[in-house]
């Protein structure tokens, strides 16, 4: 079975954030991730992960100024100083928390601009960034997003993004895989797994149900078949990553509701026995 990590950005809302590992270790999982750790020193976030025997397999690199509304920095010309700060400040906590990849989301498309023109920047951002997080081992990631959540972004494509890695060159450059984005965006989302999960370019898969981006099992996708075609893949290819559990819970805040709703994980543990 694939190997889930909780993203502590979105589960367990109703624990303040560094209590979220402590409730994620205690349903059983052992990796988080998350948007954002840079409002909490390194060592607090180490701690809090060797206390509950966790892994951290990702976070962000900081996303310019996400409260104005921005989405990451890498496909913005003129912002090529601000982005190579923020990467460098990433690195140093992938680095104190032992987090083999960073996600560098890519950016909105400004008004009047075509995304195309845009496509150098990026290209050239994000290779840099890979050149410099090779050096300590981690992998950069780009992940399309569906432009209902975010309009204007970037990236929304499967197949975009793996234009770019290719044109990008950099074996440490990766898709992260949210089949919650590829399903709004494009659909046929076993084929795009077969498709591109062999190929050695996908670093990462999230999961929410679509459409409400509730449990897994909430909506319109059967994810009982899709980690079976993740599993049989990855076993094929030799894929060994992880699966993000990048939802909302469906009850909220309220106490153990996060908890309540990972019968999903539960029934998908209990299938592979
Ligand atoms: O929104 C998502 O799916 C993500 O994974 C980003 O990291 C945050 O926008
Ligand atoms: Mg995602």
């Amino acid at each position: 079975m694939p190997r889930f990590a909780a993203n502590l950005s979105m589960l367990y809302p109703e624990h303040a954030f560094l209590d979220r590992f402590e409730a994620a270790a205690r349903d059983g999982f052992q990796a988080v991730e998350y948007l954002f750790p840079y409002e909490h020193e390194p060592r607090e976030l180490a701690a809090r992960l060797r206390a509950n025997g966790l892994q951290q397999v990702l976070f962000n690199a900081p996303p310019g100024d996400w409260n104005g509304g921005e989405r990451g920095m890498a496909c913005l010309p003129g912002r090529e100083q601000e982005f190579r700060e923020a990467f460098a400040q990433a690195l140093r906590y992938a680095q104190a928390l032992s987090c083999p990849r960073v996600h560098v989301m890519a950016g909105l498309v400004p008004d009047g601009v075509e995304r195309a023109e845009l496509r150098p920047t990026y290209v050239a951002n994000v290779r840099w960034a890979a050149r410099e997080a090779a050096r300590q081992g981690v992998d950069v990631l780009l992940e399309p997003i569906n432009t209902r959540d975010i309009p204007r972004f970037f990236l929304n494509r499967q197949d975009h993004a793996h234009e770019l890695v290719g044109e990008i060159g950099e074996p440490n450059a990766k898709v992260q895989m949210d089949l919650y984005h590829c399903q709004i965006v494009e659909g046929d989302v076993a084929m795009k797994i077969r498709q591109y999960l062999p190929t050695g370019r996908v670093g990462h898969f999230q999961i929410a149900g679509v459409p409400l981006r509730h449990e897994p099992d909430h909506g319109e996708l059967n994810y009982t078949y899709l980690f079976s075609v993740i599993d049989e893949v990855s076993q094929a290819c030799g894929w060994d990553g992880w699966i993000g559990c990048e939802y909302r819970p469906a009850r909220g805040a309220e106490p153990g509701g996060t908890s309540a709703g990972l019968e999903w994980l539960r029934q998908a543990k209990a299938g592979t026995r």
